[in-house]
């Protein structure tokens, strides 16, 4: 089995991005489009070594304005037929999920019927479009093939070059003209709440088992950020809210042919959330899918609860959920802060623990160490593990202060970040653990020179 790395991102504060996708019939230059801008333009802080395989969506910046951009590309149909079902399919997946859409197509190809049909069910989403014609080679004279395109009715096309990077700035100060300002509505004290996993783990069942036992207070609210409704409730006091995960609605039986979009369409949930239950089907046992999901999650810096469901189906002895603790720990590795349920929707077993155990990691998530407090931690681990020596030099480190909260984030003030060891770190962040807990939730351990 391929083992998958996660970079992990540090994300600003609670800001909700807007989402960006291109979408287009297969060998457009979807692909080649993402990655020139991510290439170009990705912004972000690494807080630990490792790619992601597959990259399908990254967070992007342009002139001070973040999105996250979105590649559906890779569909790689086997006939004729199946290139309409699965472009289809993912035009309705990025429809559902994104605030506004690159609909790319090509002017050495030309406008063709699957272009048409692609636009058929744009023109009827309510969604933002802009035309992006990409092959555009050379700029001094349009082909006539990029005229044509105007017949699809969304306007005179961008015109760019993915392979050749050119256009690429005018379309994205187009992209960021075009980008809705989202903020989220819900009050700082209401626990946001993802419920993510494959197809059929029992997602919606765990949700309605929440809201039907629990003797909580519920109320719909539709979401002004996007299309989707989430749930709010109140119990003994505590402001929750489960974030819509498009399928769990629509019950999305429809993409489980394609497992990318199952995993795209947690992401929307999974950026707007504090929390994510991720649920995995006990019989099932973690798979690869499984393990993409769970590092969205990771890499977008979420507080996790790893929760096993359908506990029922399995024939347990005294040493089974030891077993499964361990196979959990070793498939999801990265998530090795996170606590773990086993559960039953089906017979009640342990689902009345899942409010208590949200409870607890919100508690972490917002939890602040005072400085001196962290630094008496700090300077007691300095003494049985002293910093590194690199080429000579001594790691110094004067002191560390936590800058935020959800994730909890450490500053550490230091001589020279370079001579910060990876294990180091890993090692600062093992003893802040040890001290004060954190359980459920990422740290983020910053590097800062003095
Ligand atoms: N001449 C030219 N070729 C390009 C340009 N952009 C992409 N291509 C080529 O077009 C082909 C398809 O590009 P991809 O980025 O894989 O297209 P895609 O839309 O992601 O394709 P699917 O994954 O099949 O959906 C590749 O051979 C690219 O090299 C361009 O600006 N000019
Ligand atoms: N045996 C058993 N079956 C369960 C349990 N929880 C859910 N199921 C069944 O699993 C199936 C899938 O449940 P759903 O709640 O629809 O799963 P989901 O994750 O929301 O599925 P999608 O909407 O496809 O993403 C249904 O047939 C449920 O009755 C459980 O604890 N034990």
């Amino acid at each position: 089995m391929e083992k998958v790395l996660y970079k992990r991102l540090i994300w600003e504060g609670d800001s909700v991005y807007p989402m960006v996708g291109i979408i287009g019939r297969p060998n457009v230059g979807k692909s080649t489009l993402f990655n020139k801008i991510v290439g170009q333009r990705i912004s972000i802080v690494e807080d630990k070594p490792g790619v992601t395989r597959d990259r399908i969506y990254s967070k992007t910046e342009w002139l001070g304005k973040n999105f996250i951009l979105i590649d559906t590309g890779g569909l790689e149909p086997k006939s004729d037929d199946e290139i309409f079902t699965k472009m289809r399919l993912q035009v309705e997946a990025a429809i559902d999920m994104v605030d506004l859409i690159l609909f790319v197509v090509d002017a050495k190809e030309g406008l063709i019927s699957n272009d048409e049909e692609v636009a058929d069910i744009l023109r009827r989403s309510r969604k933002k479009v802009l035309l992006v014609c990409n092959k555009i080679d050379n700029f001094k004279e349009m082909p006539a093939s990029y005229y044509d395109f105007m017949k699809l009715g969304f306007g005179e096309p961008i015109p760019i070059s993915a392979a050749n990077g050119l256009g690429i700035g005018d379309l994205l100060d187009d992209v960021i003209k075009n980008l809705p300002e989202k903020k989220e509505d819900y009050s700082d004290d209401t626990i946001k709440i993802a419920v993510i996993g494959k197809p059929n783990v029992g997602k919606s069942s765990l949700v309605n088992k929440i809201l039907g036992e629990e003797r909580v207070i519920v109320s719909d609210i539709p979401g002004t950020t996007r299309d989707a409704i989430d749930t709010f409730f109140e119990k003994d006091g505590t402001n929750f809210v489960i974030i819509d995960t498009a399928g769990m609605r629509k019950k999305g039986k429809i993409y489980e042919s394609i497992e990318r979009y199952s995993v795209i369409r947690a992401l929307s949930a999974i950026e707007r959330a504090d929390i994510c239950l991720l649920v995995i089907d006990a019989k099932k046992g973690p798979t690869e899918q499984d393990t993409k999901i769970a590092g969205y999650a990771y890499e977008n810096n979420k507080a996790v609860i790893i929760i096993v469901n359908k506990w029922d189906l399995i024939e347990k002895d005294t040493n089974t959920i030891n077993e499964y603790t361990r196979i959990i720990r070793e498939k999801f590795a990265f998530l090795n802060f996170a606590p773990i349920l086993f559960i039953s929707v089906k017979t009640g077993q342990r689902v009345n623990r899942i409010l208590e155990e949200i409870k607890k990691v919100w508690e972490q998530f917002n939890k602040r160490i005072s400085t001196g407090i962290l630094n008496n931690t700090v300077n007691e681990a300095i003494l049985v593990n002293p910093p590194p020596a690199k080429k000579g030099k001594l790691l110094k480190i004067y002191y560390m202060t936590q800058v935020s909260i959800k994730p909890p984030t450490f500053a550490v003030f230091v001589n020279e970040p370079e001579l910060m060891h990876f294990s180091y770190k890993r090692f600062l962040e093992n003893s802040i653990r040890q001290n004060f807990g954190f359980s459920g939730v990422p740290i983020n351990i910053l590097i800062r020179k003095r």
